[in-house]
């Protein structure tokens, strides 16, 4: 059996106002000198200057740069303001995260996460989706050293942006379904652990679909610990199989068609819905559990075209042809989209 390398965060700070020990986080991780704070506009004011903050306090010498995109150029001009910095903290949602991941791992350095929403299951996986003329699914990178979530950051922050995480958890079904399939049909290998975590943590999700509320403590930090395990199951699977299938495909296809698609989170929600029923499975428990949390159940919610949804679908095998899934190597043809989009309600 050949080895395998299995990449975790060797810290994961989860509480009220963590961020303002930022600064020693990072001294008891053993850094010291330059460290590159990496923000969006949104969030330097939410989060990245308190971390700053932290970090002058424990004399280290702090760069900003805000980003506002997740492409390989955003990422090159982070890596070219690199010169002595010893680590990245990356401060703001999922394309934050994956631009300072992303950098640290091509500079061969050391990565922060702190996460100030959990809209994504990326916050401590190996990986980052980065995008470039082929499309944005995940690529290897490195998991951070260290993980800080905090929790009144992340519970204050638009309750959208906790329910897209939630959704991309729940994705998580689909996806092992997808992974289980491959494996009958062509043999990809499959590993009991990562599905069992990868669906361990979606049943949790869905069990606890009604009493995540907004602005609730236990609320950011059930998603936020669920988000992270979703990221372990990807680290022990070695790609984004347990968290990523049919209905990623179907929400990265939008990405490329839709004017202004949705968060990442929603569209892979409603995607679980119709790959679920495309599986023969409970696709109602599915789109009534969304819905409990809040998260968008059809095109109208995610403020999508339905035609865009029709074209998503028709499109969506094409994405990582090379992971099999219930779409198959032809995907679905009009009438079969039409037919699966209006079955299921989201047109
Ligand atoms: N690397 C990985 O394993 C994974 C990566 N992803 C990637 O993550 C991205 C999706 O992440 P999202 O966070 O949904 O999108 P995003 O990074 O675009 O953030 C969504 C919006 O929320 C704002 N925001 C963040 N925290 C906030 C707060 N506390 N208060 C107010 N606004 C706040 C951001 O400024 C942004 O405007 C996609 O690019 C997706 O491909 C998703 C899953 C896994
Ligand atoms: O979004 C992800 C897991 O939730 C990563 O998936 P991709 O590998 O399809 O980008
Ligand atoms: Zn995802």
């Amino acid at each position: 059996m050949d080895s395998k390398k299995i990449q975790m965060p060797r810290e994961v700070h989860i509480g009220a106002d963590v961020i303002d020990n930022t600064g020693s986080i990072c001294k008891d991780l053993r850094f010291y000198g330059e460290v590159l704070v990496v923000t969006g506009p949104n969030t330097l004011k939410i989060g990245a200057d308190k971390a700053i903050e932290s970090l002058e306090n424990e004399d280290f010498e702090v760069d900003l740069s805000k980003i506002n995109d997740a492409t390989s150029k955003t990422v090159k001009k982070i890596e070219d303001k690199l010169n002595n910095t010893s680590l990245i903290v990356g401060v703001g949602g999922g394309k934050v995260i994956d631009v300072a991941k992303m950098a640290a791992t091509n500079a061969g350095i050391y990565f922060v996460s702190v996460p100030t929403a959990a809209s994504h299951d990326g916050i401590a996986s190996p990986l980052a989706s980065i995008k470039n003329n082929k499309g944005s699914v995940s690529m290897t990178a490195q998991a951070p050293i260290g993980v800080i979530a905090d929790t009144n950051i992340i519970r204050n922050a638009p309750f959208r942006l906790l329910s897209a995480g939630c959704a991309d958890i729940v994705s998580n079904y689909t996806a092992i379904k997808d992974w289980q399939l491959a494996n009958r049909l062509q043999n990809e290998s499959y590993s009991e652990s990562a599905a069992a975590l990868s669906l361990m943590t979606a049943k949790l999700i869905m069990k606890s679909s009604k009493s995540i509320k907004k602005g609730l403590e236990e609320s950011a930090r059930l998603v936020v610990k669920s988000l992270f395990s979703s990221g372990m199951a990807i680290s022990i699977a070695g790609s984004s199989r347990p968290a990523s299938g049919s209905e990623h495909k179907f929400s990265h296809a939008l990405d490329k068609i839709a004017k202004k698609p949705a968060l990442h989170g929603e569209q892979c929600g409603v995607g679980t819905i119709m790959m679920m029923s495309l599986h023969g499975g409970d696709w109602e428990v599915i789109k009534n559990a969304l819905h409990d949390m809040n998260a968008p159940t059809n095109a109208y919610e995610l403020g999508i075209d339905p035609d865009d949804i029709i074209e998503a679908l028709i499109m969506a095998h094409k994405i990582r042809p090379e992971r099999y899934t219930i779409l198959g190597d032809r995907g679905l043809s009009r009438d079969a989209a039409k037919k699966l989009a209006i079955k299921t309600g989201v047109i």
